[in-house]
């Protein structure tokens, strides 16, 4: 039997521990520190066991997850490092930022245990364990980065175990993995949150903003949501990263404004290339929940029983959906359908069918 405890059984934790959960010779153990959240966390089945002693959690341990903020998470490890760890236990984390946790767990005693930073690129605006779902990591990237004294095979163990979440694992270095997740991440999560509050001030005086939101504003802005202490702790981690960004980001807010300033069609028209040149090459069917590798979108008018209509004609010729979803990119409105098939045969009769009634697009 595999014991696997996580610390912090909230939207990444306790989506770890439902994706182990009930897995051949896996058991899963949740720790809280408060009496409350242990019994949520037992009513709703996402652990086998759950404790709030720090101690009880570690000792039958074969795999750790720190899954806590990460202005918490160098303070576990640093506790961790002084329990009497089975040993090959192998710690990781899930934090959003790796230089400075992998450099603090690197100067730790870990004895005949290990540590590997780890970072899901998969998440969400919601959190808490209420909002875990088995199916956050799937088709995601997860990196690890581990040290220089971590033998292959202990991350290969670790590799394996994380089959279970469907991810894709990348080794990526931890320095570089901050460079990144700055631009990727932690830029456009400020950029959300200052522009939600600017249109938030006007919206004080003409409550119109609000009702006019459409799919522009949502799709930008979803991530303004997301929870505040998580954010805190994130930028001020990545501090020297995020404070060079956000200088090349007035660069580029200086930039925009001489273009409208100067009338300059033509450099605005520019900008608009390059962007959507890039952003069409990011392969959109990597990333997100519930993304498979055979995935149609369909543009859905707005009248009652639609969605009906289409699976009762995919049903009719015999096409397996293996997910349905509906992407809000109108206020209110389904706008685009997601379908998901298993194979690409299905995928393509799918698009045969339809298309001659709806758009539909790969
Ligand atoms: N939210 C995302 O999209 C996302 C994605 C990837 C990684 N992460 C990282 O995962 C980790 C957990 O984030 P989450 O989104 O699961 O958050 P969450 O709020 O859903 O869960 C945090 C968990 O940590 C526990 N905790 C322990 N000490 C705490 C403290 N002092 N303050 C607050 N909570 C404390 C909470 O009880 C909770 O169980 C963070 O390090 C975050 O950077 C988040
Ligand atoms: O999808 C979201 O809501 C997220 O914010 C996920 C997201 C991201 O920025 O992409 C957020 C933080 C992470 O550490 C990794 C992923």
């Amino acid at each position: 039997m595999t014991t696997i405890t996580i610390y912090g059984v909230g939207l990444m934790g306790g989506s770890l521990a439902l994706c182990f959960r009930g897995k051949p010779d896996l058991r899963v153990v949740g720790h809280s520190h408060s009496e409350a959240s242990v019994k949520k966390y037992k009513e709703r089945g996402v652990v086998d066991y759950a404790t709030t002693s720090f101690e009880e959690a570690a000792a039958e341990a074969d795999f750790i997850f720190v899954c806590v903020p990460v202005g918490m998470v160098e303070d576990y490890l640093n506790r961790l490092s002084k329990l009497p760890l089975k040993p090959g236990c192998v710690i990781t984390d899930v934090g959003s930022t790796k230089a400075s946790i992998c450099r603090a767990a690197d100067a730790m005693d870990w004895g005949s245990s290990y540590f590997i930073g780890g970072h899901p690129m998969a998440g969400s605006e919601r959190s808490g364990v209420e909002a875990a779902t088995p199916l956050l990591y799937e088709n995601a990237f997860y990196v690890l980065t581990p040290g220089k004294h971590v033998p292959e095979s202990v991350y290969e163990s670790l590799v394996d175990l994380l089959r279970y979440t469907r991810a894709q694992i990348v080794r990526v270095e931890a320095s570089q993995h901050d460079d990144i997740v700055g631009a990727i991440s932690h830029l456009p999560h400020i950029i959300a949150v200052a522009l939600v509050n600017q249109v938030a001030k006007y919206n004080e005086s003409d409550p119109l903003y609000q009702n006019l939101a459409a799919g522009g504003f949502r799709d930008i802005t979803r991530i303004a949501a997301s929870e505040p202490v998580i954010w805190r702790d994130i930028l001020l981690n990545n501090r020297e990263v995020v404070l060079r960004l956000l200088s090349e980001w007035k660069g580029q807010m200086e930039s925009f404004t001489a273009l409208v300033e100067s009338g300059s069609g033509e450099g605005i028209e520019e900008q608009f290339r390059q962007s959507r040149e890039f952003r069409n090459q990011i392969p959109e069917r990597r990333k997100g929940v519930l993304t498979s590798l055979f995935d149609l979108y369909v543009d859905v008018p707005d009248h009652p029983g639609i969605i009906g209509e289409i699976t009762t004609s995919l049903g009719n010729e015999r096409i397996n959906l293996s997910n349905i979803q509906i992407i809000e990119n109108r206020a209110d409105v389904p706008g685009i359908l997601r379908l998901s098939f298993r194979n690409e045969e299905d995928m393509d009769r799918a698009a045969k069918l339809l298309k001659p009634e709806y758009h539909v697009h790969a």
